[in-house]
């Protein structure tokens, strides 16, 4: 099975690593391309055993699957650089912002997919959304859903849910990582020995949520002692409205997703 990534930056790379990694894929079945960068396409090819060209005939010939991997604001170009070989193959889109019925203006035609995934696809560990137009025939929707599913687990969700979606775990390894600067920082006295804390404390709630059939209050309750440390800890959380501001966080995160999609089909709309 063919598949072409258009676009060869950060996410594509997290997807053909993690698709690699995962077996369920022949990393000679996978091609890449990107605007006109060719030491990074060769360092794709040599890191992961992929191929690359900026021939397109050769490049879509025979292929199965496209996966749309570029910024928002190249994705006019890419999609019509695309369509003239465009043979109503499935194509994913993994943009953030950029909807199914913009994809279906300019292809006019064909089995549209949308997918959120996070860089976390790296590692086999993405939480991806993914979406369908009418189009996919079931066997294009299980080929979608496996590609997803090697790289971490997969959730079918109607396309207007994405823009949350991205705000939540697209863009939420981002969130972890600040949560982990900050407290990094709050540990400096352990030098070089806080980050392995910080790591096993992450994995082992993590671990905990996915496993012990509690919600997170109740883990959060079943540490907090009456008098005790983590209660003077999560007093000072409170008092600086930290759960408010994952809130606004993501609410922010979320909106942004949908204005850039109303920004994006008002300026190409043409
Ligand atoms: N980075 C992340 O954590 C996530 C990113 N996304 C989405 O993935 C998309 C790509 O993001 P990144 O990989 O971070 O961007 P990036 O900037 O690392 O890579 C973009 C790639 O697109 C290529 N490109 C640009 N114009 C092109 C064209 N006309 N034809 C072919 N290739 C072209 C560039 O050369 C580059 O290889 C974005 O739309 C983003 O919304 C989705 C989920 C998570
Ligand atoms: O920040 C962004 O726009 C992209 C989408 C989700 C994660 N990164």
């Amino acid at each position: 099975m063919k598949i072409v990534f258009v676009g060869a930056g950060s996410m594509a790379e997290a997807m053909i690593k993690g698709m690699k990694n995962s077996n369920e894929f022949k990393h000679t079945d996978i091609w890449v391309t990107n605007r006109h960068d060719n030491v990074r396409l060769n360092k794709l090819s040599e890191n992961y055993g992929v191929k690359s060209t900026y021939d397109f005939p050769q490049l879509f010939d025979q292929a199965d699957i496209i996966i749309l991997a570029v910024k928002p604001k190249d994705a006019k170009e890419a999609l019509t650089s695309i369509k003239p070989f465009y043979n109503e193959q499935l194509l994913i889109s993994v943009l953030a912002g950029l909807s199914i019925s913009f994809i279906e203006h300019i292809l006019a035609r064909g089995a549209i997919a949308r997918a959120m995934p996070n860089t976390s696809a790296m590692i086999g560990e993405s939480a991806t959304g993914l979406s369908f137009n009418s189009q996919l025939s079931d066997s294009q929707k299980d080929v979608a859903r496996s590609i997803f599913s090697s790289i971490g687990s997969v959730t079918y969700v109607e396309e207007s849910r994405l823009d949350l979606v991205t705000g939540l775990s697209g863009s939420g390894p981002a969130y972890i990582y600040y949560v982990v600067e900050a407290m990094e920082k709050a540990a400096a006295d352990l030098g070089d020995d806080a980050m392995p804390f910080i790591i096993q404390t992450l994995k082992g709630a993590a671990h905990m949520l996915e496993t012990s059939n509690q919600s997170p209050e109740n883990l959060r309750k079943a540490i907090t002692s009456e008098g005790g440390t983590t209660e003077a800890g999560i007093a000072e959380l409170d008092c600086r409205q930290v759960k408010d501001a994952f809130a606004a966080c993501i609410k922010e995160a979320t909106d942004h997703s949908e204005r850039l999609r109303r920004q994006f089909e008002q300026t190409h709309s043409s």
